[in-house]
């Protein structure tokens, strides 16, 4: 992957990697605190339930880029699934965290996903469906097949996980944040193309119109040899008889590349008298 600059990244400061709020989402005892104390942490415990919400931070280095993840892991229980849109606001990444051995936490994921589609624009959000507890084979109630399929019919990235095995949970921060990278390292893209589509209609039309005109009149006997009008091409070089080669930059007139031995001068290289371009452009 192509390095993103990672100074230009909104909310990091000059230098540093980019920072990302991340947010676990899913009903109570999906696993969430535990994916994050796995992933941060390296450590599997018993976790009380989640009240409110709770905070950390890792840097995750992926070789070629790096990025700072602001990990929020929300509290699943019913109680506090209104103050949960709180912190998902300003998100750039969310987990839909469900538990393989329990249904209703599948379609508890599902509505999870609504309300993100409520709150963000569409692309907005990197959005992985996360299957957790595969540990727990003999009592799954969602296959692997439905989680796909379900991830796959909304555009998710999607993986299966145990955290208490360490199965898979690196993997999923990871790949959420490549997905991040790549689409800041587009965005960034886009800008200099706007950026540079900008500067070219600024420039004055691809077609200007030039007077040359010899403008020597303080030589005595000497007057205007020709008045002429062309189109030419920004950049483009135009040969006069007798006026020599020129080139064409709109916005900076005319310049004398080859005297063809204007100016009333013959087979000089440069023509005599002063010589004058007046643009207009069309
Ligand atoms: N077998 C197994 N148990 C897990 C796994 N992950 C979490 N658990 C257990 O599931 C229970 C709930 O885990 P939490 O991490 O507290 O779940 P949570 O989604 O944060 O729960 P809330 O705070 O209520 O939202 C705990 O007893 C964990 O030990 C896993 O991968 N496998």
């Amino acid at each position: 992957m192509a390095q993103v600059d990672e100074a230009s990244c909104p909310g990091a400061d000059p230098g540093q990697p980019c920072i990302f709020k991340l947010v676990l989402l899913g009903t109570d005892s999906v696993g969430k605190s535990s994916l994050a104390l796995r992933y941060v942490k390296n450590d599997f415990k018993s976790i009380l339930p989640t009240v409110g919400c709770a905070f950390f931070t890792k840097v995750v280095d992926l070789g070629a880029a790096s990025l700072n993840f602001e990990i929020w892991d929300t509290a699943g229980q019913e109680k506090y699934h209104s103050v949960c849109h709180l912190y998902f606001r300003g998100a750039s990444a969310a987990l839909l965290v469900y538990d393989v051995t329990r249904k209703d936490s599948f379609c508890k994921a599902q509505q999870w996903l609504k309300d993100l589609e409520e709150e963000f624009h569409p692309g907005e959000v990197v959005i992985m469906l996360v299957g957790n507890k595969t540990d727990l084979g003999k009592e799954r109630e969602v296959t692997l097949e439905e989680g796909k399929e379900f991830a796959e019919s909304k555009g998710l990235l999607f993986m299966e996980t145990s955290a208490k095995l360490n199965h898979q949970v690196t993997e999923v921060f990871n790949a959420v944040a490549r997905e991040l990278l790549q689409r800041e390292e587009t965005k960034q893209g886009q800008t200099l193309q706007g950026d540079a589509r900008l500067a070219l209609n600024e420039r004055p039309s691809r077609q200007v119109r030039l007077i040359l005109l010899d403008v020597a009149p303080q030589l005595p006997g000497h007057q205007t040899l020709r008045n002429d009008t062309v189109r030419a091409e920004p950049g483009s070089e135009k040969h006069f008889a007798h006026w020599g080669r020129w080139t064409i930059t709109p916005g900076a007139g005319a310049h004398l590349l080859l005297g063809g031995g204007g100016g009333g001068g013959r087979g000089g290289s440069r023509p005599r008298g002063r010589w004058q371009c007046q643009e207009e452009a069309e």
